[in-house]
């Protein structure tokens, strides 16, 4: 499998898996994308259904790393990425309602789906950087889990320096702590003035300096990385199956925020998943909502919100999307691209908008209702749902479709945000027993300002003394 950005053409010395995991974002400023979708038969996901969790997410996986990774060795660390899950079914499929179903993505070390793929990205990395004798220095943006994920994934790995950034006062206590309490000297957090566009956009002027890329061999571990996406398709694939695809359809609802989640659900519809709809929850941060309703994709300022992991206007991943509605036009995505970066509104043709349409569909809750969602699954189904689940499940609820079950996937653990819980609900969820003396580590990390310079010249300061 080769690999093309969404922003240039496919030339001959296209990378692969390995090349564009190590790259993390392409050179024009693009996001990678696989040169074809793999085709899976209905006999082969029948045969799937056999498969434990880590055996499939190697199938899966294998059909883009292909050329690169060895399937034994895939597979090897997909079961050693998995055996750490506090949950036997690893990502567990829970009837909430009628034909209303959660999909539990945070079983994991940090209590988020982020752990689904951080825990093969580490393994990942470390395997090709080990195979190339390299090493590379991760820059992370975050709104509050990829940045726990990715820490705990990458941890004291000897060819990985590590910098996340997050959006100052802008998470909740316990994912900043889940962050900041993590001692290993290859770990660095940065908390900045601003918002997690900030923060993102800082993480893509870095790659956007080629020398700065170049001098710190630059890598990503957000969802611009397609490793990241590739590694989150696997649990769609199960969850359908379950539910008895590829003999039934099945939809799925997903809380979003930087796109790439619900993106991993469309990739396994294209890969031949019987998928009817997709339906995006959004928080008060609504850009995608408001497009997928009036075509109107015009960026906001950030306002936070009681499930900030998603108080995200630029959603990375939408560019992967238009890059399909367009036909694999890179040159038309890359000029709509850059008026969107001009003046903070994206002009999709009309018939893109219009196909989009045909597959997704898109709710807003506001902080008010998503504390009744919280309330209203609780009291009738006893049901416990962190502030992100409840929208995804909220979502799920409203566009369900006779005969097709729903599955809304349950991002986070109540327990990252149990004053919103409790706030929702009366019940203060516990952190498990690995996680119990959170609020007695020690925090480290640096407070900064947005400026350029600055965080580069404190990445540079991590790698030396890392
Ligand atoms: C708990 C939680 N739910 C939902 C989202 C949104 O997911 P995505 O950014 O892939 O759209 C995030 C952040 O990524 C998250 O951390
Ligand atoms: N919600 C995310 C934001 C970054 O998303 P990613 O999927 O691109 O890593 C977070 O919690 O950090």
């Amino acid at each position: 499998m080769r690999y093309r950005s969404t922003r240039g053409d496919l030339t001959a010395d296209a990378p692969n898996f390995s090349d564009i995991l190590l790259a993390g974002l392409a050179g024009d400023g693009g996001l990678y994308m696989p040169e074809s979708w793999p085709r899976i038969s209905a006999q082969t996901f029948r045969d799937w259904r056999a498969l434990s969790y880590p055996d499939l997410a190697a199938e899966v996986i294998a059909l883009f790393s292909e050329g690169a990774i060895d399937c034994d060795t895939l597979r090897t660390m997909c079961r050693d990425a998995y055996a750490g899950f506090d949950h036997a079914a690893i990502a567990p499929l829970c009837e909430v309602e009628q034909d209303l179903f959660s999909l539990e993505l945070f079983h994991g070390p940090t209590l988020a789906f982020k752990d689904m793929a951080m825990q093969m990205l580490g393994r990942l990395f470390d395997h090709v950087l080990t195979q190339r004798n390299r090493h590379v220095t991760i820059v992370g943006a975050t709104s509050g889990d990829t940045g726990s994920a990715a820490i705990e994934a990458c941890r004291g790995r000897e060819r990985l320096s590590v910098v996340i950034l997050h959006p100052k006062g802008r998470t909740s206590e316990v994912q900043r702590r889940q962050m900041t309490t993590v001692q290993d000297s290859n770990i660095l957090n940065i908390a900045v003035d601003g918002d997690f566009d900030t923060c993102q956009d800082l993480m893509k002027a870095m790659f956007a300096d080629h020398t700065f890329r170049d001098e710190v061999s630059l890598s990503a571990v957000n969802s611009i990385n397609w490793a990241r996406i590739a590694a989150q398709i696997p649990y769609y694939v199960r969850a359908a199956l379950a539910l008895g695809a590829p003999d039934r359809e099945v939809s799925f609802a997903v809380p979003t925020g930087n796109f790439g989640n619900v993106l991993a659900a469309w990739a396994a519809r294209e890969m031949g998943l019987p998928i009817r709809h997709l339906c995006i929850g959004s928080n008060r941060n609504d850009i995608l909502t408001r497009f997928l309703l009036d075509n109107d994709m015009s960026v906001r300022r950030v306002e936070p919100s009681l499930s900030p992991s998603m108080d995200i206007q630029v959603s990375s991943n939408f560019e992967r999307l238009l890059f399909e509605l367009l036909d694999r036009n890179a040159t038309r995505c890359a000029a709509i691209m850059r008026e969107f970066r001009e003046t903070g509104r994206m002009a999709v043709p009309h018939d893109a908008w219009m196909r989009m349409r045909d597959v997704f569909q898109g709710m807003t809750l506001t902080d008010e209702q998503t504390s009744e969602a919280m309330r209203l699954f609780y009291n009738e189904s006893l049901y416990l749902a962190d502030p992100h689940t409840a929208i995804g499940l909220a979502v799920g609820r409203q566009f369900k479709e006779p005969g097709i079950p729903m599955v809304a996937a349950a991002t986070a653990h109540p327990a990252k945000f149990p004053d919103a819980v409790f706030a929702a609900t009366g019940i203060k969820p516990e952190l498990p027993p690995h996680l119990a003396d959170l609020f007695e580590r020690q925090e480290r990390y640096d407070t900064m300002s947005s400026q350029l310079a600055t965080i580069q010249d404190a990445v540079r300061a991590h790698i030396r003394h890392g």
